[in-house]
């Protein structure tokens, strides 16, 4: 179903969905009614998320949460206690591609192929974010997750994903993202044997789309875009786990199947986005404008104009500006820029930013485009380029923390921190002439 934050409506068996109220006495094919609330019963109707679910039992039936130990998921970002799993950092970082386990290693699903890179805050006081990579090799097997500290933006880079949820089934690939909202339980099989992506979670707020401003009534991420799944239920008595990410920790349970949702309506509920769509608008005449012109989707915060988290797509596009020096320009920010990379080229970059790798660029640490780039720009001829690109960037009024596994070359899987990274603007040289204009 097409439409982003539509109020929709499904049902897998004809007259499931109860008509003219949530709650009949007795629901169609003795089903249960249960709702989920995305946002506080009284959040402003234009911020209002809930959806109702007509399930075959309802999510309250299951035993007692039992803790979980996960080395790889940061429970809290803490950079000052003396055991800390956090440091802080102000250097330019950056990772060669993320590992991903091998088809014929030791199974690793999607919960356990998440590895915390970088966070801040406090999911309980619900604000902050976290940053993971994923990298899998294995089906979640009658096993289903769901985050109650945050919603996840699932950016694809390797490898397609089939997510089963309690709304329904989504199918993935690169190029595409997923957002499933917190609460929301699902599971994940990889389509492509292993694979790899990056996922932002966001402790306040739900996702929306950007103001456009004089940009007028489209462009950019176009609503009917956005796509949500249909009511999907198994039917089976076979007992399932469900892992529970609650104040950082996970916790696991036993239960019956959680899809057995055979009808639901509502505008809570997780969609995905084809980047492929994306409607760049960029500069026709001259200069580089501001990345903001590419945000996909945007996390606000109570400070109007700046994000908690911007989620900005580098598309393929053309570039045609005029006396010119066309790549992202040297820059220090008061937000904290972290990138990845789907496929292609950036072109900030000339080598070492590759697909399945990342940056960060934190609040106030310089970076921009390496010398290669700088040099190469600086002379190009002005002609109409393209630009093949498909990169990202997590954009946030935060300053993070990193994880130890990924500041650390010596743990396992963690053997992608550039430690030259900062070499490649090193070559920048002196070409101030005081005598020539
Ligand atoms: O590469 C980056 O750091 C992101 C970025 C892109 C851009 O087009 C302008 C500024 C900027 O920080
Ligand atoms: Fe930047």
């Amino acid at each position: 179903m097409a439409g982003f934050d539509n109020e929709h409506q499904t049902e897998a068996l004809p007259g499931a969905l109860p008509q003219g109220q949530n709650n009949p006495q007795q629901c169609p094919y003795g089903l249960y009614a249960e709702q989920l609330s995305g946002t506080a019963f009284t959040a402003p109707r234009a911020a209002n998320q809930r959806t109702w679910f007509y399930r075959i039992r309802p999510s309250v039936c299951h035993q007692p949460f039992v803790r979980l130990d996960t080395p790889r998921v940061l429970r809290n970002f803490d950079v000052m206690h003396a055991n800390a799993a956090c440091e802080a950092t102000p250097n330019q970082l950056r990772w060669s591609p993320f590992e991903v386990p091998a088809a014929d290693a030791a199974p690793v699903d999607f919960v356990q192929g998440l590895h915390t890179v970088a966070g801040t805050g406090d999911p309980a006081l619900r604000q902050g974010l976290a940053i993971y990579v994923y990298a899998l090799n294995a089906p979640m097997r009658d096993k289903a997750f769901y985050n109650a500290d945050a919603d996840f933006l699932i950016v694809l880079q390797q490898g397609r994903l089939r997510i089963q949820t309690e709304m329904g089934m989504i199918q993935a690939e690169p190029h595409e993202i997923v957002v499933i909202p917190k609460g929301i339980r699902y599971a994940v099989t990889p389509l492509d044997g292993p694979s790899r992506g990056y996922i932002l979670e966001t402790f306040s707020g739900h996702w929306e789309l950007p103001e456009l401003g004089p940009i007028g009534a489209n462009g950019l991420a176009h609503p009917r875009d956005f796509l949500y799944p249909t009511a999907h239920y198994v039917d089976t008595e076979a007992p399932w786990n469900v892992v529970g990410k609650f104040q950082g920790q996970l916790f696991t349970t036993t239960q019956h199947c959680p899809f057995d949702v055979v009808a639901w309506h509502g505008n809570l509920a997780p969609f995905k986005y084809d980047l492929r769509r994306f409607q760049a608008i960029n500069s026709v005449s001259y200069d580089h404008p501001d990345p903001s012109i590419f945000t996909v989707l945007t996390v606000r915060s109570n400070t109007p104009g700046t994000a908690v988290a911007d989620f900005v797509y580098f598309p393929s596009r053309w570039t045609v500006a005029d006396h010119t020096f066309r790549p992202p320009w040297f820059h220090r920010n008061c937000m904290t820029e972290f990138m990845g990379l789907i496929a292609g080229q950036y072109d900030a970059k000339a080598e070492g930013f590759l697909p399945g790798g990342a940056s960060l660029h934190s609040c106030m640490t310089a970076h921009g485009p390496d010398r290669a780039t700088f040099e190469l720009a600086s002379t190009a001829p002005l002609a109409p380029h393209y630009v093949a690109s498909a990169a990202f960037m997590f954009e946030t009024c935060y300053t993070l923390a990193l994880s130890k596994w990924a500041l650390d070359p010596a743990l396992p899987g963690g053997r992608v921190l550039q430690r030259q990274y900062y070499q490649c603007w090193s070559g920048l040289e002196r070409r101030f002439r005081p005598d020539q204009r």
